[in-house]
């Protein structure tokens, strides 16, 4: 794991988009086409918006999310909204951003759906950047959440499963850890002390379970964690 320490949070969505785009780059003029995750949250509007105005070609990058509340495309909740309200706010309109839930669908089928969808097109990811709560979970991949063992298990073959976050009982849907882990880049935003704590203690911890966010933290490639205060 690396750490990148910027000197003001404008800086750091401006170091990251920059990063971001050049590794993007390099996946078009290596392979034709890239992929890319994207977390929600309230964190990484202002990165997203500098990443969308990056002019590459667009139109051969697809784009998902870590993860998704199962609420409709244009609730406030949503992750998928936020993402087409920045990201492709700019030149990156022309990406396609494939989503991880379909209201419209029973939750079955539209897991399915976009399970097969990811694996045809998406997976696996050239770059995927992901957020990181102050309870040390990232995606959806919450401490205690129903459905955590599954989505955790080294040896899962789903790309995509339903958690229930434990606080409110909120029905997500998360990228696997095996899916995070075999990205070919991988970035961690964090802003605030008091995540550069909860970092602190998922570095301490001896348990997944208990630090999600582990399971990219310790993975065989590289992990660039990106922190502003
Ligand atoms: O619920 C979520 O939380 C994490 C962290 O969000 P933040 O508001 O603390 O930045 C986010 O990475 C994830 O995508 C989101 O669904």
């Amino acid at each position: 794991m690396d750490m990148i320490v910027a000197e003001s949070r404008g800086a750091l969505a401006a170091r990251l988009a920059a990063e971001v785009a050049g590794e993007l780059r390099h996946a078009l003029d290596t392979h034709g086409r890239a992929s890319l995750a994207v977390p929600g949250g309230t964190t990484p509007g202002p990165f997203l918006e500098r990443l969308g105005a990056e002019p590459l070609p667009w139109e051969r990058v697809t784009v998902t999310l870590s993860d998704e509340r199962c609420v409709p495309a244009d609730h406030p909740r949503s992750n998928y909204r936020l993402v087409a309200a920045t990201l492709l706010a700019g030149p990156a309109r022309a990406a396609r951003l494939v989503p991880l839930y379909d209201p419209a669908l029973p939750p079955e089928e539209s897991l399915a759906v976009w399970s097969a969808e990811l694996a045809r097109a998406v997976l696996p990811l050239d770059v995927c950047v992901l957020g990181m709560g102050d309870d040390l979970h990232t995606a959806s991949l919450f401490p205690g959440a129903a459905g955590l063992a599954a989505a955790l298990d080294p040896a899962g073959e789903h790309p995509l499963l339903p958690v229930r976050a434990p606080a409110d009982g909120e029905r997500r849907i998360t990228l696997t850890a095996p899916c995070l882990r075999a990205a070919g880049h991988v970035h961690l935003l964090i802003q605030g002390t008091a995540k550069r704590e909860a970092l602190d203690r998922a570095l301490a911890s001896r348990s997944v379970a208990e630090a999600p966010v582990r399971v990219v933290l310790d993975r065989p490639g590289r992990t660039t964690v990106w922190y502003a205060d």
